[in-house]
């Protein structure tokens, strides 16, 4: 059996998976970052990374499920807002749509999530069911990979508005909001792994959450390299040549 490890030790090994595994080495990223999508591809991860955006606040509300503990709840309820707003219009859901809007897509298009890749519907399921299905501990643990994303979310900003003239800090005005909050939302769900990842076996499984959402962000970005980069379009997904969904 393994040993119990110090929160230090829990620590280092959590943001260990973080280095090794986190999508900033996706190959797919650093063609975003670095300038080198076409108008497309850029277009083809806005629209797939909505249906992420979208199910986020249904992961939360189905963590909150799990929570038997008003302290515990009004602190994850945040992220709920974060997402939806507080009124129609506002918060993060309304500002990825004025980043598909920017890029040209009818917003009723994005929303019916018609053109997403199977591949992004599979593993967005495949995380709202994690959290429904394991425990509270586990998906919390899972949601730790925002420890990671203030980082890429600011390469991503300074690269993307570097590189292409059909983004905009207006339209790209969802990743300046974004790491605060994240920030925020990672320091508390650390904090709450640290504390209650008491034995190894739980121990471990905070590990292997974290590693399970690592490859939830992966395999979409191999889906759209395949995809979008590749050519191989899968039946039923978004074809940049037909003009479909687009205004
Ligand atoms: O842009 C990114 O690379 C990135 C990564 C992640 C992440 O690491 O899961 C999230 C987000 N963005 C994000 O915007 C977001 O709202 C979010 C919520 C969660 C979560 O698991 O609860 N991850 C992420």
């Amino acid at each position: 059996m393994s040993e119990i490890l110090s929160p230090e030790q829990l620590e280092a090994a959590l943001r260990d998976i973080g280095a090794r595994r986190y999508h900033n080495l996706h190959p797919f990223h650093r063609r975003l970052h670095g300038g080198q999508c076409a108008r497309d591809e850029v277009r083809a991860w806005a629209l797939n990374r909505y249906c992420y955006q979208a199910a986020i606040p249904i992961k939360d509300a189905t963590v909150m499920t799990r929570m038997p503990d008003a302290g515990l709840r009004r602190e994850w309820r945040r992220r709920i807002v974060d997402h939806d707003g507080n009124a129609p219009g506002e918060g993060g859901i309304a500002r990825w749509l004025r980043l598909t809007e920017g890029l040209g897509f009818d917003t009723a298009y994005v929303e019916s999530m018609r053109g997403i890749l199977p591949a992004t519907r599979f593993a967005v399921d495949a995380y709202v069911r994690f959290c429904a299905d394991r425990s509270l501990l586990e998906a919390i643990a899972s949601s730790l990979t925002e420890l990671f994303s203030p980082q890429i979310i600011g390469e991503r900003l300074s690269g993307m508005l570097a590189h292409y003239d059909f983004v905009s800090p207006e339209t790209m005005a969802y990743f300046t909001m974004r790491p605060p909050q994240a920030a925020q939302d990672s320091a508390f769900a650390l904090a709450y792994v640290l504390e209650h990842a008491r034995t190894a076996e739980q121990q471990q499984a905070c590990l292997d959450a974290l590693t399970f959402k690592t490859n939830v962000l992966w395999v979409q970005l191999d889906a759209l390299w395949h995809a979008y980069v590749d050519g191989h379009i899968p039946p039923g997904a978004w074809r940049p040549q037909t003009g479909e969904g687009l205004r």
